[in-house]
């Protein structure tokens, strides 16, 4: 026992002394030396490759490092300890490891051990330092490593940096001047944990998008280019920026905001389109908004506010072309996100599937979106006032900003859930006060003025009144509509309002279509529903808008059908059959087709 101590003794201190005596030329020579007698292999990875920078070198930094506190260290035989550097830089959110000079490591790739060492070396005379990986390995590998191992790390090592850098956000500053050079640090906190969402839907984005970034192959053999749009719309308020930010956080894409009106021209738009980095978001808040982007339908009256606008600016066939034509494909991996308050403003030829991928309707907050934000703001699961919140929040409109903002108000649960319960009810007496003023009396004078702002086409606010009962409003539909009715004021207010039929036995009849499209689509499943039953709903729906009905949320749903149907029936994507396997529509098969509308 004390002899072999003592040879173990003896052979470190050889090989110390070796190590510290014999320098590093003559040390790599004798180690070259007998290697010709092995059946090992090394590859040598300099910092620089035939003059210029070796990317291997740098993604083996990346990746080596990430690697590092997980990897074993070389084999017991090796002369060298293993140590780390570590740091921070300003682009990266996480601290960073490397290997420190003479350190080695064993990384496993399929099973099979791979030596890597890192050395260092000065040249005092041209006082530069020479630094370089070295794989040692069996030669039997030398296929896989050449095939797979080597382009595995440089695929890895670009994923580890995406992963880590933080995400920037960059603005137009117009046309030619292109985006703000640096961009500025993205520090967003929302992620899709404190996302609020109703239903599976936030379970839906994710799936899609997931998707989305495995799908390269899958883009490449249909011929696509690699990229995905998704259309944000709903009220103010509902999370639609939320979800772009935790879009950015989920990928780490970094974020481009486009500003349309700062934009003067289309080719100026192509010189921003064309100046943006792969793996990115392009985002147009308020699309809706954007001069000269409004639905063609609009005809005249669009021409009209054109030619009054001296200003050149993007047309819309030139937004159409940057995201859907040659210039879509000098990027990849690119996501494109608009964001509306108002849907149905928008040209249709701009929300198509292969432009605008996915439709997102964020709604006004439900009980479910109440109750994740009520763990997000109060760390609670349940509370005895949650029975008056689900009944409150199922008769007012009220955003998820709106309840988030009610919520921050105060720390302690009880007293922050009665501030909201408080809110909740004001809102609902708000409601009903309003409600007289504009629709009680059929023949009163500011229904008649509300009526003829309309007609003029004026902006005239819509009065939302929050109405609990449809009688209250004095419409009457037949019995068995009434409790869809109730519930359909409930959720969205008096949708008739507005409408540009003024007898209220009209617009009772024009509810009761409503009633009977709910009715219908409660009492099929999806795999029941025909197209052409699909078809002759959203005529109707198409009929009561052109009659100032406010039944685009009822219009979205049915347009969501029918996507799904058409993805159906076209045998479905090879995305959509991943998540698939039964043959069920994705979107609805777990849940009944008027889920979360009424
Ligand atoms: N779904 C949600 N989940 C969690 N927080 C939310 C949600 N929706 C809104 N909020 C809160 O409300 C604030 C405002 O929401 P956000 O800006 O995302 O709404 P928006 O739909 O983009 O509004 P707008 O249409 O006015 O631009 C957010 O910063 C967030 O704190």
């Amino acid at each position: 026992m004390v002899s072999s101590l003592s040879i173990l003794a003896s052979i470190a201190i050889i090989r110390s002394s070796f190590n510290e005596f014999i320098p590093q030329e003559i040390r790599s020579y004798i180690w070259e030396f007998c290697r010709r007698f092995s059946s090992e292999l090394t590859i040598v990875v300099k910092e620089s490759h035939e003059g210029s920078t070796n990317h291997l070198f740098n993604a083996l930094v990346t990746y080596l490092g990430s690697n590092a506190f997980c990897s074993t260290s070389s084999s017991s035989s090796s002369s060298y300890q293993r140590r780390l550097t570590v740091g921070k830089s300003e682009s990266m959110k996480v601290l960073t490891y490397g290997l420190d000079r003479n350190s080695e490591i064993v990384d496993v790739f399929h099973g099979i051990p791979m030596k890597w060492g890192y050395y260092a070396d000065f040249n005092s005379t041209l006082h530069y330092e020479s630094r370089w990986y070295e794989l040692r390995f069996h030669k039997r590998y030398t296929d896989l490593i050449k095939n797979k191992y080597l382009p595995y790390i440089l695929d890895m090592a670009k994923r580890i940096k995406d992963q880590n850098r933080m995400v920037k956000f960059y603005t137009t500053r117009g046309g030619r001047d292109g985006w703000s050079s640096k961009g500025q640090n993205l520090d967003h906190p929302m992620t899709f944990e404190t996302l609020a969402m109703d239903g599976d839907l936030k379970a839906k984005i994710i799936d899609d998008i997931a998707g989305f970034i495995r799908g390269k192959e899958y883009y490449k053999k249909i011929g696509k280019v690699w990229k995905r749009g998704y259309l944000l719309y709903g009220p103010p308020g509902t999370g639609k920026s939320s979800l772009i930010a935790a879009m950015a956080n989920y990928l780490n894409y970094d974020i481009y905001n486009l500003n349309l009106s700062a934009v003067n021209s289309d080719s100026g738009l192509e010189f921003l389109l064309l100046h943006m980095s792969d793996r990115s978001i392009l985002v147009v808040e308020d699309i809706d908004c954007s001069i000269m982007l409004q639905n063609r339908q609009a005809g005249d009256h669009q021409q009209e506010n054109n030619t009054q606008s001296s200003r050149p600016q993007v047309t819309l066939s030139g937004l159409l072309n940057a995201i859907d034509g040659l210039l879509s494909c000098c990027g990849n991996e690119r996501i494109i996100v608009f964001t509306t308050n108002y849907k149905d403003r928008i040209d249709p030829a701009l929300l198509r599937a292969g432009r605008m991928d996915m439709h997102i309707y964020l709604s006004y907050c439900t009980f479910s979106t109440f109750k994740q934000l009520a763990v997000n703001y109060l760390d609670i699961w349940d509370h005895d006032l949650f029975t008056s919140i689900e009944k409150l929040i199922k008769e007012v409109q009220v955003s998820p900003a709106d309840v988030a903002g009610e919520l921050m108000k105060n720390k302690d649960p009880k007293t922050s859930l009665e501030g909201l319960v408080k809110f909740l009810e004001e809102k609902k007496s708000e409601a009903k006060l309003q409600k007289p003023e504009i629709k009680s009396e059929n023949n009163s004078l500011e229904q008649k003025a509300a009526d003829a702002a309309f007609e003029n086409n004026e902006e005239a606010e819509s009065p939302k009144a929050q109405s609990t009962s449809p009688f209250e409003n004095n419409y009457r539909v037949k019995e068995e509509f009434e409790p869809v009715l109730e519930a359909i004021l409930s959720k969205h207010g008096d949708i008739a309002a507005n409408c540009s039929l003024h007898s209220l036995q009209c617009r009772s009849s024009l509810l009761e279509i409503v009633c009977d499209i709910i009715q219908k689509l409660q009492a099929t499943d999806l795999e029941n529903l025909t197209e052409i039953q699909l078809e002759s709903m959203l005529n109707s729906i198409q009929d009561l808008e052109s009659m100032k009905l406010e039944v685009g949320w009822l219009r979205w749903r049915l347009e969501e059908i029918m996507q799904e149907m058409d993805k159906q029936l076209k045998g479905g994507s090879a995305e959509t059959n991943q998540s698939n396997s039964n043959g069920k529509l994705n979107c609805f098969n777990s849940k009944s087709l008027i889920d979360g509308l009424i």
